[in-house]
């Protein structure tokens, strides 16, 4: 990674300057970190494109990044996804819809009273991190503004990933194609005959919907996944043994046996066997695919390996006449606000992060949210803003460069042998094991900021 160099004259930043903080994005994570900054008192402006807070969750989202769609509902329970300190309403079902998740983040900032802090309809361009510390950060209103830092919360579910390379034929092909972050409801289905590329959530429900939509749905996937049912023995999946006192060594066999006893082998929907174990990929959740390949509306597929005319040829050779082919392929991570040659997780999603979220030679520099959890992300998102606040308070100190670069690199080794290989799994974490983490460093950072203090006084003396 290369050290940025800004081209500005403002070298110094003023007190006031130096004591604030920029927020990128009001979605789920910028409104945490925004909470949490107004609740300690920290100075800081939230810039937020939208009109609205709620980010990815608001279906026809003004900001025109949104992912969701109509149908869409979230794949964590209500108990688990909740903020530690604003309980979701018990009237939500237990996997709400996304229209009542973007009510209980309009609610979330209303009740924490912070909402004149956010700078709606405006976007964050440039973020220069400056020689002498601080940043420079231009708006698109054509406004500089200086920070002394910036706490990163801009998604990763925005940037969509086409199949790179493209299939073969894909630039002939007499058929629509799309991916899904431009689905938006099932009138884009209706009457067609519809081929879904993917096993991840999104493939899962669009396939979902274009079984009752579209005239055809064929499901291609290049890897099997173990498709986890929403509610497992009446309950919701993620509350068995979710806990973050219970070791991964312990949760994950269990949670295999009980998978396995729920749903059987994925062979027999006609879907391949996974190459991996339970919990070595991100989760894919549906109970209602399963129905869906039982009744044949769902015709599983392996991948596409080119395309002729209108028809869709797959890797065992056979071929359907398709009208829309939706890539379920996932997002890229990206950060347009930031020079190329300062950070660019490009096309391998890569960022390295100490405890995924502190830029290890930018001071000042957090990224919150930007993990993807066998979870939810709310809860992640707080504990990782109070984190930030801690640091930004004195109270929680980073340890030295190197022991952040040795940190970052046991944890990627660590992510290439518990994780599938894919773009998808560079940021991915366990939840609970990942909530625990965060607790402890946060006690060892407290503990860097006394032994610091108690050098400072033995040197002074
Ligand atoms: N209901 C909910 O709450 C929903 C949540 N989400 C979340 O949004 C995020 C994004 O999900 P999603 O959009 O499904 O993307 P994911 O990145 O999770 O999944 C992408 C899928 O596409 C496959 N893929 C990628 N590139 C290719 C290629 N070139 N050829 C063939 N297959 C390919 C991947 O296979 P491989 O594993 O082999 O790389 C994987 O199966 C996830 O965190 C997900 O949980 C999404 C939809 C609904």
């Amino acid at each position: 990674m290369t050290t940025f160099h800004s081209t500005s004259s403002a070298a110094n930043l003023s007190r006031s300057d130096r004591e604030r903080v920029c927020v990128i994005g009001a979605g789920s994570s910028g409104i945490t970190a925004a909470k949490v900054l107004h609740e300690r008192g920290l100075g800081f402006d939230c810039f937020e494109l939208s009109d609205r807070v709620g980010g990815n969750w608001v279906w026809g989202n003004s900001n025109g990044v949104s992912a969701t769609y109509k149908s869409l509902h979230i794949n964590t329970s209500r108990s688990r996804m909740e903020f530690s300190d604003f309980p979701m309403p018990e009237a939500l079902p237990n996997f709400a819809r996304h229209d009542q998740i973007a009510a209980y983040f309009d609610a979330y900032v209303d009740h924490f009273g912070f909402r004149d802090k956010i700078t709606f309809n405006t976007g964050v361009e440039q973020v220069h991190p400056l020689p002498r510390g601080g940043f420079e950060v231009r708006l698109n209103s054509g406004e500089t503004r200086f920070y002394g830092s910036v706490m990163v919360a801009n998604g990763h579910h925005w940037d969509p990933r086409m199949p790179e390379p493209a299939f073969p034929g894909a630039e002939t092909f007499t058929g629509e194609q799309m991916h899904s972050h431009d689905y938006k409801d099932e009138q884009q289905l209706v009457g067609k005959r519809v081929v879904v590329l993917g096993m991840g959530n999104s493939a899962m429900d669009i396939s979902t919907d274009a079984s009752y939509h579209a005239a055809e749905t064929y499901l291609s996937h290049r890897r099997g996944v173990h498709i986890i049912p929403k509610y497992v023995f009446g309950k919701p999946y993620d509350e068995i043994a979710g806990n973050e006192k219970i070791p991964s060594w312990v949760r994950w066999p269990v949670a295999r046996l009980l998978m396995r006893a729920a749903t059987g082998p994925m062979s027999r929907y006609g879907l391949q066997e996974p190459d991996h174990k339970f919990a070595q990929a991100h989760p894919t959740m549906s109970s209602r695919v399963l129905d869906r390949l039982a009744h044949g509306a769902v015709v599983p597929k392996p991948n596409i390996q080119r395309f002729d005319g209108d028809d869709v040829v797959f890797a065992d050779g056979s071929r359907v006449a398709a009208d829309l082919v939706v890539y379920c392929t996932g997002y890229k991570i990206s950060f347009p606000f930031f020079d190329r040659d300062f950070l660019d997780p490009g096309g391998d999603n890569e960022v390295r992060l100490y405890k995924r979220m502190f830029h290890p030679t930018v001071p000042g520099l957090f990224f919150i949210g930007l993990v993807q959890p066998l979870g939810a992300i709310m809860p992640i998102s707080e504990r990782q803003s109070e984190l930030a606040a801690d640091h930004l308070q004195g109270r929680y100190a980073l340890p030295e460069p190197a022991e952040m670069d040795a940190e970052i690199d046991r944890h990627r080794k660590a992510v290439a042998k518990r994780y599938v290989t894919s773009k998808r799994h560079t940021i991915q974490v366990d939840f609970d094991d990942y909530m625990r983490v965060l607790r402890s460093e946060r006690e060892a950072g407290a503990r860097r900021v006394t032994a610091a203090q108690a050098n400072s006084h033995r040197v002074a003396a």
